[in-house]
């Protein structure tokens, strides 16, 4: 009987040139196939022959033990060649100052020397369990179904949106930070309620908060709770969202907008998985996953110094965009389907669906206000519909040019006025000149220059 295989361990390669630590690390990962080098030249050689899913790498390399160089240089050529690698830094002086600079330039974590072997294995194996969820996403977001709901309850037949489900489904099992990014409206909390329900801590509580809509002399206590007679007002000790969320999955909107003094005990509750009431003298152990979302640009925050650079790393792990109504062709005329049906039901039941006009101008619209503007739009045309369907007028859509429906014949005529226009321009009106460049004959120009009305 032919024997199976067992799976090929894990490959690790560690880069260290201190030789009582390479000692000590190659015994602390049996589970793995290990390979250990003290320089730029056998690190580079040992990458290309055993492609290791995680490097750790010591930045103070010959010939700059005490510096840096030599370890960013290493740590630049991995990033060059296989830029999927998840490289774990370590370093000793200036710590704080070099491990920024080595995940600005694309390290996966770090920590500081002396090496604690513990604390660095469950380092590792942290990034070797992303890079599988990272290669496991690759292979599922290839297989784009035809699905019209996602995740229980998700409208969607662009493989832009089946692919961010599907990296949600990933995710959600595993305990990684996810940061949504998108635009308002998108589906944000919709995802992230998916991503809850997909979850193992789908018994448990789902809990959102918008940050942005809490003034924030009350986000504190929103988030963390208070102690009766912790403030004036305070009646009554009350659990923030944080702890009603224990167990299960706790929604934090527009993250943002939380300021800075709170940003430190949101990050110290990541790092100890303690809160501390407001008013309050004991520390309560909370199991709440958090699942964040912003429209705003957090790298320029943070380089703003409104953001904290350490809190970013801890909620976004996994950081996944989401994409506009407008950049998932003929999501928005599927999801005007389905409003409409809900709607209809709960309102007007005498409407049945949408006459040829509206779908165009749904189809064609901008939708900057994404699915949230769709849906209400829908709602309001819905409750306006005198007839069986609904019009495109019930929609109060001001159809501007971009937006309107182009057949085929007049998106032609636009792209040939505009490529025309350009080359008259450059062969300053020159109709011999301008037909070289267009590629046609002069008899051919001058009757194109007839039918869109263009001048010489
Ligand atoms: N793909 C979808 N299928 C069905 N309904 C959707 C879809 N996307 C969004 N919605 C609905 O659109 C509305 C807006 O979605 P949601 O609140 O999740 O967006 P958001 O990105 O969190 O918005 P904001 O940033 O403004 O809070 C909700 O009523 C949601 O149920």
């Amino acid at each position: 009987m032919a024997q199976e295989k067992p799976a090929p361990l894990p490959k690790l390669l560690i880069i260290e040139d201190d030789p009582g630590l390479q000692a000590q690390l190659k015994w602390a990962y049996e589970d793995f196939d290990v390979t250990i080098v003290g320089d730029r030249e056998s690190a580079l050689t040992a990458l290309r022959a055993e492609e290791p899913a995680v490097v750790t790498l010591d930045l103070g390399l010959p010939p700059d033990p005490d510096g840096t160089t030599e370890g960013f240089a290493v740590l630049d050529a991995i990033m060059a060649l296989r830029p999927e690698t998840k490289v774990i830094v370590a370093s000793g002086h200036g710590a704080r100052e070099s491990a920024l600079r080595a995940i600005e330039q694309g390290a996966y974590d770090f920590y500081q020397k002396p090496v604690d072997i513990e604390a660095l294995g469950l380092i590792v194996r942290r990034a070797l369990n992303l890079t599988q969820i990272e290669d496991e996403n690759r292979r599922l977001s290839k297989q784009v179904g035809e699905d019209k709901t996602v995740l229980g309850t998700l409208i969607t037949a662009a493989p832009e949106m089946v692919k961010v489900a599907r990296t949600i489904e990933r995710v959600a099992k595993n305990s990684v930070s996810v940061m949504l990014l998108g635009a308002s409206g998108t589906g944000k909390e919709l995802l992230a309620k998916g991503l809850h329900d997909a979850s193992d801590r789908r018994e448990g509580a789902f809990v959102a908060i918008n940050c942005a809509a809490i003034p924030e002399n009350l986000l504190e206590s929103e988030l963390f709770g208070h102690e009766k007679g912790a403030f004036t007002g305070a009646v009554k000790t009350t659990e923030g969202k944080i702890e009603q969320a224990h167990g299960g999955t706790l929604f934090l909107d527009e993250v943002g907008d939380i300021p800075l003094p709170l940003q430190v005990k949101l990050l110290r509750f990541l790092q100890e998985r303690t809160i501390e009431r407001i008013g309050g003298r004991k520390q309560i152990a909370v199991d709440t996953r958090i699942v964040c979302a912003t429209h705003q640009n957090l790298e320029a925050m943070i380089a703003a110094g409104n953001f904290r650079e350490d809190l970013f790393y801890r909620l976004a792990e996994i950081v996944i965009n989401i994409p506009t109504l407008a950049e998932r062709p003929g999501d928005a005329t599927l999801l005007a389907k389905a409003f409409l049906n809900r709607f209809a039901t709960e309102m007007n039941p005498l409407v049945k669906g949408f006459a040829a006009d509206a779908l165009a101008v749904i189809d064609g619209w901008g939708w900057p206000g994404n699915v949230r503007e769709l849906e209400n739009r829908v709602k309001r045309a819905v409750i306006m519909a005198d007839g069986k369907l609904v019009r495109a007028e019930d929609l109060d859509l001001d159809s501007d040019q971009d937006s309107q429906l182009l057949n085929l014949k007049s998106a032609r005529e636009q792209s040939d006025r505009k490529v025309i226009r350009h080359a008259l321009a450059r062969s300053e009106g020159n109709i011999s000149n301008t037909a070289k460049l267009l590629g046609i004959s002069r008899p051919t120009l001058y009757d194109l220059l007839k039918q869109y009305d263009l001048q010489a």
